[in-house]
């Protein structure tokens, strides 16, 4: 075992993250190659990666104590040299001295020398001291609010604990915060899919609780499982295959129906409902702006023998040019993500407040377009990876507002409901829409919002 190896791997995704706005997910994997790691190690490798990134804003409090100084005084890459070893002293069973003389060794190569190495030994000694939850004492004691210290603790911006707990809160849920900051901390089973009428859920695999098409497996390679069915058993989060079930499903499908996936990479969406419109002999296109990600939905949706165009359009664009042409339409919109912060671990600190008009004018824009599209009795799916109100509440009344009776909402928690192959909690709304959310700590899944709106 090359604890080193897995360390270094880590180290170098840690850099390329706060130094280049890299994702982890696309860098891990060839870090990993270059380091020779076996499955053991590149497991480590991945847990000490994803781990320092989730709980970096609990790791960053504690370092400025231990070193009397904020984060933003300490050189990038020997911070990301002590948040890697903080990790490995207080959430791993690394052995502390080993935790510490790698850090420091790593802060001395790249951060500036012995002074480095000198200064990293010091605050990482300090902070091997004490245990976690003393740290976690001390950070609490320090924050200047109730929500600083909710953050600092569970490693969430400010500004996401308020959206989450609005979120909640418009269900009667805001007692879950706890529990759905704790699940955003810890990493979920590879939930898989099996598309439908093309491959079957494995005989050995464990079912998932609500989308009929998901499972997990007991352990083993994934990978071996989708090259050995040609991409037809895909990993794919359950609460992504309950939006896209969840359009397909809305209503009976007519033979000849069109549908198209205006947002669509990377495609995961997109192959979903492929299956299901081969299945039921309805049509499909998809768009995608970005062109490498047009490319991943050309590869995602290879596996399904169905014609689907790909175009690489603004979807605003692409809906305009095709008034009144689809029955069905994916609206999976960007969004800030903060729905899916246990898969994407660097995403919390990418995002702001900021973000959020921008991406709501693009959200509104893009669903009124899809509207556009639509034949009279189509549906369009509004589907976000986020729980935050001003995405999925705010730009739904924006959208019911601005179509009025052109408009009808169609129930998408009964949908959900009945495509569930389980009983499923999905509370009412405050606002009185019919969108179904779904939660990490609730259902296991992404906090998917689905909305589901018909035109009359
Ligand atoms: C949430 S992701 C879609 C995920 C996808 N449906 C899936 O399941 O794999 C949103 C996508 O919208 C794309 N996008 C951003 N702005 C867009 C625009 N104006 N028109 C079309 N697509 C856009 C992004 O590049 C991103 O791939």
């Amino acid at each position: 075992m090359s604890v080193q190896g897995a360390r270094a791997a880590a180290y170098e995704v840690l850099r390329a993250v706060s130094g280049d706005e890299a994702y982890a997910n696309l860098l891990l994997p060839h870090a990993i190659a270059r380091q020779g790691l076996d499955a053991k190690d590149a497991g480590l490798a991945t847990e000490l990666t994803y781990g320092t990134l989730r709980r970096r804003g609990t790791y960053d409090a504690i370092i400025a104590i231990a070193a009397d100084r904020t984060v933003d005084r300490i050189d990038p890459a020997v911070l990301d040299a002590l948040r890697l070893g903080v990790h490995q002293l207080l959430s791993t069973r690394v052995a502390s001295h080993a935790a510490v003389n790698e850090s420091v060794e790593l802060a001395r190569r790249n951060g500036g020398g012995r002074g480095a190495a000198g200064f990293a030994n010091a605050v990482l000694r300090r902070v091997s001291r004490d245990n976690p939850g003393h740290w976690m004492e001390r950070i609490a004691e320090g924050a200047r609010s109730d929500d600083e210290r909710i953050g600092l603790t569970t490693s969430h911006p400010v500004w996401i604990v308020r959206a989450l707990r609005r979120a909640l809160t418009a269900e009667g849920r805001a007692d879950e915060l706890p529990g759905l900051l704790e699940a955003d901390n810890v990493a979920p089973r590879v939930a898989m899919i099996a598309l439908p009428g093309l491959a079957e859920v494995p005989d050995d695999a464990t079912p998932a609780r609500f989308a009929p098409t998901a499972f997990t497996t007991r352990g083993g390679d994934p990978e071996h499982l989708i090259r050995e069915t040609g991409g037809r058993v895909r990993v794919q989060d359950e609460g992504s295959q309950l939006a896209a079930l969840a359009l397909s499903r809305a209503l009976p499908v007519r033979e000849g129906e069109r549908w198209l996936d205006l947002c669509a990479g990377p495609g995961g969406k997109t192959a979903l409902l492929a299956a299901e419109a081969l299945a039921h002999g309805a049509r499909l296109d998809a768009n995608e702006i970005a062109p490498a990600r047009a490319g991943l939905v050309r590869q995602a949706v290879a596996s399904v023998p169905l014609e689907v165009e790909v175009s690489e359009e603004d979807g605003r664009e692409r809906a305009a040019r095709s008034a009144g042409e689809y029955d069905r339409i994916l609206v999976d919109a960007p969004c800030t993500g903060i729905g899916a912060l246990r898969r994407r671990p660097e995403a919390r600190w990418r995002k702001t407040p900021a973000d959020v008009p921008d991406l709501t004018a693009l959200q509104l824009e893009l669903v009124l377009a899809a509207f556009e599209a639509l034949k009279p009795g189509g549906v369009v799916a509004y589907v976000t990876c986020s729980p935050h109100l001003a995405e999925t509440s705010g730009v739904l009344a924006e959208v019911m507002r601005t179509l009025s009776d052109e408009v009808e909402e169609l129930d998408a928690r009964a949908v959900v409901r009945e495509v569930a192959v389980d009983d499923i909690d999905l509370p009412d709304q405050a606002d009185g829409s019919l969108r179904a959310q779904l939660w990490p700590h609730r259902h296991g899944t992404d906090a998917m919002s689905i909305a589901l709106l018909r035109k009359r």
